[in-house]
């Protein structure tokens, strides 16, 4: 700071257009400098800056401030780039070493020659930066002091630079909102040729040529949304583009040498009708501005779902009345789109979870190079390339918070040619991978995890000879089951997995139902190798653990009445019915199908008095994602609830039997976690603050506390619940419990 607490002292804009004049109007506006003086050769633009008030003086060369300005002044090019050279001349002549220089050029590698040619080297007083906002409109009069506001501003100081003055120029953006970041000349220059100046070239060119064609006027009447959309940057200020080309040469070529290519690979395609490679290209750059655009309205989830704070505020009591379908199952959605893609054929999916996890798998298959188009509405459609066609991924496969995702992929990258790296969130990052480590190991893969837990990520080099394997599973885990079996299907012969406690079979029936041949008999599941999928038509059903949360919602509300349609009834997956009932629950099935392969009905709840219990540890495997909501339920059983056999819950996305436990503590519910379970009184729920730690299961779980509760329940790290139920909220609501978020 100015010993007067100002960001800078006085302001020197030289080239009073857009840029200069905006920095101007905003530090000016901000009361963040002592004064703005400009410097343009034009006078009519120096009356013109005079009038709006952008600035206080104005004169027609820097010589004539060269005794007024030091230390805590600082100068401004904003000049178009090519003539960034002759002011820092006049910089050399007219300033002494105190003052701080600056400039907006859109190429940092010309200007930093330029200095260097003037001074013998970058002088430390000369602090390069770029700020990402313009406009196509130029000129003093477009002044918007908002321009910088939330916009990056990149710097490119280099070891030279004083460290006094490149903080006098961070303080002077950071005035006027401007997200301050720095990086290596060259780094900017290639990373602008590309997302800034290739689409200029590109703009330019193309508006040009339709000038240029006869009928021109014909296009420009008939030109719609698509021409506007794209060729808004055509109108420009030529003479600072012509510049930026001209300066930024070699990484500009090196970008329009890339995109020609493709364009021609495009054009091919459309030459011979090669729709799976138009598809290819259409559905990947669509899921990329898609990405782009939830990025710019702040709502991306790749690759920092953490950085979202989102809390759930629930008012206690409510009711559970109506008619819903949760979205689709979250194992099934994720075994479509690794099965479709490793099938030959196009494979069609309806009822497919649009939620975080499933797609964060559907994006580790496109980075394979697997087209998929959709998901709209559910349905998606998946064009298989065999199971020898995936390609290796141009980096590592981010799969955010999904342990399905990581342990299934693992099994398959095991068989591929080509070297892979799966890598997750925070939370996935913490959770346990040798339990498929060590038996790919034991197959012939090159596969390796970190430290003695074997935490992500996944390290896989390609070309292993895999050999198949009997294996009897340490836990009973469905993701490590099918990792195996899919691992299975590159293996030389048979493998066979023998699970302590039936899992859920879905990988067995999906590979059925691609017609592979999949045995299985009691506790065992096996397979040979040497089969092909065929692609399928896959209706994926509710997801019986998002019905979960609403049947526990219903059974514990005095005169609910709740319909939940087309839930899935895998006998593998129905603990949760089970356990209710056998708790007194309320639950009637009716509408009962099977459609795919897999049963399906509807589930009708009313309230009904629950009384704790003992739960058999043979329902533990068949209900393992429910129990956070269970607990709940248990809370407002008459007397005690026990869980045993459960330790699998401490290695979910968080440890649900710990985190489970405080949250209840914290609600007034006497409960006692166990290495393996929990203990729960039921009582009465009080209000309170409860951390879900970032698991959607048990922010889901405490909301459904809230119908019993007696105050507000406050649920802290929610974001995640849009990994496996994104419009949990909406349903919430809509049965009539008092959700709001934040
Ligand atoms: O195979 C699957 O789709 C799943 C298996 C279970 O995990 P474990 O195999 O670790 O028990 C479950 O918790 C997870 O939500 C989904
Ligand atoms: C444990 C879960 O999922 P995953 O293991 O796929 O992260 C879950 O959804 O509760």
């Amino acid at each position: 700071m100015t010993p007067d607490g100002l960001a800078v002292k006085k302001l020197v804009v030289v080239g009073v257009g857009l840029i200069g004049s905006s920095l101007a109007a905003a530090l000016k506006a901000a009361n963040a400098c002592t004064e703005v003086i400009g410097v343009d050769r034009r006078t009519a633009t120096i009356k013109t800056a005079l009038g709006l008030g952008v600035i206080d003086r104005g004169v027609q060369a820097l010589a004539e401030l060269g005794d007024e300005l030091g230390s805590g002044d600082v100068v401004f090019v904003a000049v178009p780039t090519l003539s960034v050279e002759v002011v820092l001349q006049q910089c050399c002549e007219h300033l002494s070493s105190e003052v701080t220089i600056t400039d907006g050029a859109s190429v940092k590698g010309s200007v930093a020659e330029a200095a260097r040619r003037i001074y013998g080297e970058l002088p430390p007083q000369l602090v390069l930066g770029h700020p990402i906002a313009g406009s196509e409109k130029s000129g003093v009069a477009a002044v918007n002091p908002d321009l910088y506001r939330d916009h990056r501003i990149i710097l490119t100081p280099e070891s030279l630079t004083d460290p006094l003055h490149i903080e006098r120029v961070e303080r002077m953006w950071s005035a006027v909102g401007g997200l301050v970041m720095k990086m290596p000349i060259a780094l900017h220059d290639d990373i602008l040729a590309s997302t800034s100046h290739l689409p200029h070239a590109i703009a330019f060119s193309l508006v040009d040529t339709l000038a240029h064609d006869s009928e021109n006027e014909d296009i420009f009447k008939y030109a719609a949304g698509g021409f506007r959309d794209f060729t808004r940057i055509a109108s420009s200020d030529p003479v600072m583009w012509h510049d930026i080309m001209r300066a930024n040469r070699a990484s500009v070529l090196e970008a329009i040498d890339l995109f020609s290519a493709n364009l021609n690979r495009l054009r091919r395609a459309i030459a011979s009708d090669d729709s799976e490679y138009m598809l290819g290209v259409f559905t990947r750059a669509k899921e990329a501005r898609d990405h782009f655009t939830r990025l710019i309205n702040k709502q991306a989830f790749v690759p920092k779902m953490q950085n979202r704070e989102v809390t759930f505020e629930l008012q206690p009591g409510g009711q559970v009345k109506g008619k819903i379908r949760v979205p689709g199952d979250k194992s099934m959605s994720h075994r479509s789109i690794m099965l479709g893609s490793l099938a030959t054929g196009v494979t069609e999916v309806d009822g497919f979870l649009e939620g975080e996890d499933a797609l964060a798998t559907l994006q580790a298959f496109r980075d394979m190079g697997v087209v998929i188009e959709g998901p709209n509405n559910g349905k998606v459609k998946i064009h298989g390339v065999g199971l020898y066609g995936l390609q290796k991924p141009a980096g590592p496969l981010y799969v955010g918070n999904s342990g399905t995702s990581m342990r299934l992929l693992a099994g398959i990258l095991a068989g591929q040619s080509f070297d892979s790296v799966l890598i997750g969130d925070e939370s996935l990052s913490q959770r346990p991978m040798n339990r498929v480590v060590k038996p790919l190991q034991l197959m012939g893969a090159s596969i390796t995890a970190g430290g003695d837990k074997g935490l992500p990520p996944v390290v896989i080099q390609g070309g292993a000879k895999l050999t198949g394997l009997h294996y009897e599973l340490p836990m009973a885990s469905a993701q490590v089951k099918s990792c195996l079996l899919l691992a299975g299907l590159y293996a030389n012969g048979s493998t066979t997995i023998v699970e302590p406690a039936p899992t859920r079979d879905h990988t067995e029936r999906m590979l059925r139902g691609f017609g592979y041949q999949v045995k299985s008999e009691g506790n065992t599941a096996s397979l040979v190798s040497g089969g092909q999928l065929l692609s399928a038509k896959i209706d994926v059903p509710a997801d019986i653990s998002s019905a979960a949360f609403f049947l526990v919602a219903a059974s514990i509300t005095p005169g609910s009445d709740l319909t939940l349609t087309h839930v899935g009834m895998n006998p593998t997956r129905i603990g949760v019915i089970n356990i209710l009932r056998e708790m007194g629950a309320h639950i009637e099935i009716t509408d009962e199908a099977v459609v795919g392969g897999e049963p399906v009905a509807n589930l009708h709840v009313k309230y009904a008095p629950l009384h704790g219990i003992e739960i058999p540890e043979d329902q533990v495997p068949l209900a393992i994602d429910e129990f956070p909501v269970l607990f709940i339920a248990a809370s407002c059983a008459k007397g005690r609830t026990v869980l045993r056999g459960a330790e699998e819950l401490r290695v979910k996305e968080s440890d649900r039997i710990q985190v489970m436990v405080d949250g209840l503590v914290a609600l007034g519910i006497s409960a006692t976690p166990t290495p393996d379970g929990a203990i729960i009184e039921g009582g009465t729920l009080g209000g309170g603050v409860v951390e879900s730690h970032g698991d959607h299961r048990i922010a889901m779980a405490f909301s459904v506390a809230s119908l019993r509760a007696t105050a507000p329940i406050k649920i802290l790290n929610c974001a995640n619940v849009a990994t496996s139920f994104p419009n949990f909220g909406e349903l919430a609501t809509q049965v009539g419990m008092q959700l709001a978020h934040s």
